[in-house]
């Protein structure tokens, strides 16, 4: 029987670990998107998970990108509607409520690294690097590279990365915003799980607002995004969990958040 391309299982404190096992590169068509999308869908079902870790079992790799053979082989219209499913995928790992975060050992290249970018963090093992080669192949990054690599790093950065076609090495990805952690090789999951775990103690709707309201700030002018930002904190107050949250304060207490 052949392994499943993704699997998932819970590690405690609410995290879900949803490891990526395809191939020899986790090269991302449809086994994996078919099983991004059903853990996703198990996610969604369970209100006990805060936190999704995405991970790689294959050595040496996170995700390669999307799968150049099934690439060389579909037309356009084939084309058009896999580029869909993957940023469907990937638009589900980056929209609250849930904070998803990627561990990376190894490459993280093409869609592997949207993947990783569509991620709300990213922690990486030394052994880590990250690059959008497409325009090797005559294309360039389809599936939100272009535009979440630039809110990450900066414009000059993110088209140096792109023209250039380079790998960037863990180091370099966490001094230029790419990566958030980073720890020592092949500990990138064990690295992202603690870090899931450290969010156990805070509130969700708190840590879903976080999510929301800094992608407002590169959707929305300033004064637009201030007047969302003091909407969603009110909502917190008056709606949330900040009573708990100050009353443990008070009482010198870890609050019970949900
Ligand atoms: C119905 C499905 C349709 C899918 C079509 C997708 C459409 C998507 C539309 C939207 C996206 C468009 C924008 C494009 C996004 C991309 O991600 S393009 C791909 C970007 N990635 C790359 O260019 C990396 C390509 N790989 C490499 O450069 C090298 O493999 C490496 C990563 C530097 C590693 O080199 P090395 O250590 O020498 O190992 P290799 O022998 O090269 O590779 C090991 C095996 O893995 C296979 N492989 C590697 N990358 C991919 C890949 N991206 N797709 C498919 N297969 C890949 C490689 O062929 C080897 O396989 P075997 O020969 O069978 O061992």
């Amino acid at each position: 029987m052949t392994e499943p391309a993704v699997r998932w299982e819970d590690a405690s404190a609410g995290v879900m670990v949803v490891t990526m096992a395809h191939g020899r590169a986790n090269a991302l068509g449809p086994p994996i998107l078919d099983g991004l999308s059903a853990a996703l869908d198990e996610a969604d079902q369970r209100d006990d998970v805060r936190t999704i870790v995405i991970a790689s079992a294959i050595p040496g790799f996170f995700a390669a990108g999307a799968d150049i053979k099934h690439m060389s082989a579909i037309d356009g219209a084939s084309f058009a509607a896999y580029g869909d499913r993957l940023r469907g995928v990937l638009d589900r790992i980056a929209a609250p409520p849930r904070i998803t975060i990627a561990a990376v050992d190894g490459l993280a290249l093409g869609g592997g690294l949207e993947l990783a970018m569509a991620a709300s963090m990213r922690v990486a093992g030394t052994d880590a690097k990250f690059g959008l080669p497409e325009v090797k192949l005559g294309l360039i990054p389809g599936a939100g590279g272009t535009q979440r690599l630039p809110r990450l790093v900066g414009r000059g950065r993110a088209i140096d990365i792109m023209a250039t076609a380079r790998q960037v090495r863990a180091g370099e990805a966490r001094s230029i915003g790419l990566v958030d952690r980073v720890v020592e090789a092949g500990q990138a999951l064990a690295g992202a799980v603690e870090l899931g775990k450290e969010l156990r103690a805070f509130s969700r709707p708190a840590l879903s607002a976080v999510l929301r309201t800094v992608d407002a700030a590169f959707d929305l002018p300033l004064d637009e995004g201030l007047r969302y930002e003091a909407a969603q904190v009110q909502e917190l107050f008056e709606h949330g969990e900040a009573k708990e949250g100050l009353t443990a304060f008070l009482e010198r207490r870890s609050p019970n958040f949900d």
